[in-house]
């Protein structure tokens, strides 16, 4: 589906993207995970022939992006932090121009617009929307010539809870219907449970590719930390593997003299910063 071969790519004069490879089988979806300025939204400019002069090999569908022409759009979807609705038009108006721009038939637009709750505003300008409603009726539009490739940027960003739930389910579902998804997302709750796999972007490089188990699970095991009463309260942790061989927790849960015991996984974001010495935001 997407082949990247040794990727270069600059705005000045020096590079900023270079010798960047990575693939994306169908059906994945795939993480672009970095903190601001690393590059993200430019290699999905990239990948959406947007950006084209880049050097090395970039092939979405079979197409190499900087060669693409207007079919290439027919499979891709995209919806990127920025509104592009018509804000005189109402939501419905806006739908229906947009897919009058693809040959393929679109998706019952009624049908999309109940999907994220918006039937009843249908017919409401979109100058009229709150940010979130905007984000929703984005997301519709970059499925509505229900392309094979979606583009996702900071999808659940400035949802409510229960509407980034709706998103979710939505990008999962397109997944089990067997569409590729590439997500940018700064939200690392949101990559370690959508992404099959993620790369870490820094400085328009990729400092790690797996999926987000087994990059946690790289960092080795969850920390057991537990406490007890003994003139005061005391601490302690030890590795998960090593809780059989904790001499002090041994002794205190034979003697049941354990205040509180409790596990902790170390998280995508803990791999982050270790990986790259930097933090998301
Ligand atoms: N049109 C442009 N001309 C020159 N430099 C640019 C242009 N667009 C982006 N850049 C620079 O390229 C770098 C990467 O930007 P990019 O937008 O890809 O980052 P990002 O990882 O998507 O960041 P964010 O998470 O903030 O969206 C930044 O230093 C940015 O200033």
């Amino acid at each position: 589906m997407i082949i990247v071969e040794n990727l270069s790519f600059s705005y000045t004069k020096s590079p900023f993207i270079s010798g960047m490879s990575f693939s994306v089988p169908e059906g994945e979806i795939f993480g672009f995970l970095g903190p601001s300025g690393a590059g993200k939204s430019t290699l999905q400019k990239i990948l959406i022939g947007m950006l084209r002069t880049y050097q090395g090999s970039c092939l979405v569908n079979g197409i190499e992006c900087k060669n693409r022409t207007k079919n290439f759009y027919e499979n891709i979807g995209v919806d990127f932090e920025f509104s592009t609705m018509y804000e005189k038009l109402t939501a419905r108006e806006n739908l229906q121009f947009f897919s009058s721009l693809y040959e393929k038939k679109p998706r019952p637009i009624d049908e999309l617009l109940e999907t994220v709750g918006l039937e009843q505003d249908a017919d409401k300008r979109v100058a009229d929307y709150s940010k979130g409603m905007k984000s929703r009726l984005s997301f519709i539009k970059a499925l509505l010539h229900d392309p094979t490739l979606l583009c996702l940027d900071e999808p659940t960003s400035g949802l409510d809870p229960a509407n980034s739930r709706i998103m979710k389910n939505m990008i999962l579902e397109e997944r089990a219907k067997g569409k590729t998804i590439l997500l940018t997302t700064h939200n690392m709750q949101d990559a370690a449970e959508l992404c099959d796999r993620v790369a870490f972007i820094v400085n328009g490089k990729i400092c790690a590719l797996d999926s987000p188990h087994n990059l946690i699970m790289s960092k080795g095991a969850a920390t057991v930390t537990y406490t007890w009463v003994e003139n005061g309260e005391h601490r302690a942790s030890c590795p998960l593997e090593q809780i059989s061989s904790d001499e002090r927790l041994k002794n205190l849960i034979a003697k049941n003299r354990l205040q509180s015991i409790h596990s902790s996984e170390p998280t995508l974001n803990d791999i982050f910063m270790d990986v790259t010495g930097r933090t998301l935001l």
